[in-house]
Order: structure tokens, then sequence, then C-alpha cells
């Protein structure tokens, strides 16, 4: 996918449990994680909170940016960003470039705003260093 002249490589990964020993193997390089959220599952939350937790400890994404998408929003009883925020803890995430962004896949509601952030944040970075 092509995003502001940027030439963007994404690798959508399933969250199955069974699924989840597959993450490792794309590690190595990566700019940035895209942790989308079914806000109006309640019941996964926790699981989610864990997860994402988890995963923020990998050595190898210390350097990559973080969008969380608050999937679903267009289901009216799906959290709020900050509800979200509060049920994953994203408080204590810190020494990270990390946004939370309220989005539905179905009528397209913030998906510009998060692939804005991750794009911006990643060029900066990129322009930083080189
Ligand atoms: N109402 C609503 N439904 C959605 C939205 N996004 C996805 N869905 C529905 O949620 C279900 C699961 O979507 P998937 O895209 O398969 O979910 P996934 O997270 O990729 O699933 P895994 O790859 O197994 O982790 C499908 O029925 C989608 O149509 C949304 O923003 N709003």
């Amino acid at each position: 996918m092509t995003f502001k002249g940027y030439k963007l490589n994404i690798w959508d990964i399933g969250g199955q449990k069974t699924l989840r020993p597959y993450w490792r193997n794309y590690y190595e390089k990566t700019d940035a994680l895209i942790w989308v959220v079914d806000s109006a599952d309640l019941a996964r939350l926790n699981d989610c909170r864990e997860e994402l937790h988890n995963l923020l400890k990998e050595e190898r994404l210390f350097g990559a940016s973080l969008l969380i998408f608050a999937n679903k929003q267009d289901i009216p009883s799906a959290l709020s960003v900050a509800e979200l925020e509060k049920a994953l803890d994203i408080a204590s995430i810190s020494k990270r470039h990390c946004r939370i962004v309220a989005c539905s896949a179905v009528d397209g509601t913030g998906l510009l705003e998060g692939f804005e952030f991750v794009v911006n944040d990643i060029s900066s970075r990129i322009y930083l260093f080189s």
C-alpha cells in the first residue's frame, strides 16, 4: 500500500491463540505495530491487554511505533478510547511512540488518522537518523 508517498509493507497477522507463536517471525525490522482491538468484545479485553504488554517486552520491537486501533466503533456498545485506554493500561506504556485511535473498518472512520500517525512517526524517525 502506498500512503503519502511512502510504500508500506503490511502483514495482517491473525490474533487467534494458535497463531500467536508465529508472531515472532515478523519482529525483525518492523517499524510499526498496528494493534486492532475489538472495542465491543469485553470478554477478550483482559487477554488483549496481557498479549499486548507481553508483545511490547520483545526487544526487537522496542523502536517500533505503536498504533492501537479501537475498532468497531460503529457498534453502539463499543468502549470509547478513554475506556479502552484504562482497560488496556495504556498509561503504563512508556518510552514508546503510541497512539490510540477510534475507528471502524466497516465505515472507514479513523483509518486515515491512524495511518497518518504511523507514517508521520516512522518518517520523522527515518529523517532523524539519516
Ligand atoms: N461492526 C463491525 N464489524 C467489524 C469491524 N471490523 C471487522 N468486523 C467484523 O468482525 C469479524 C472479524 O473480522 P476479522 O477481520 O476476521 O477479524 P481479525 O481480527 O482479522 O481476526 P483474526 O485474523 O482471526 O485475528 C468479521 O465478521 C468482520 O466483518 C468493524 O469495524 N465494525
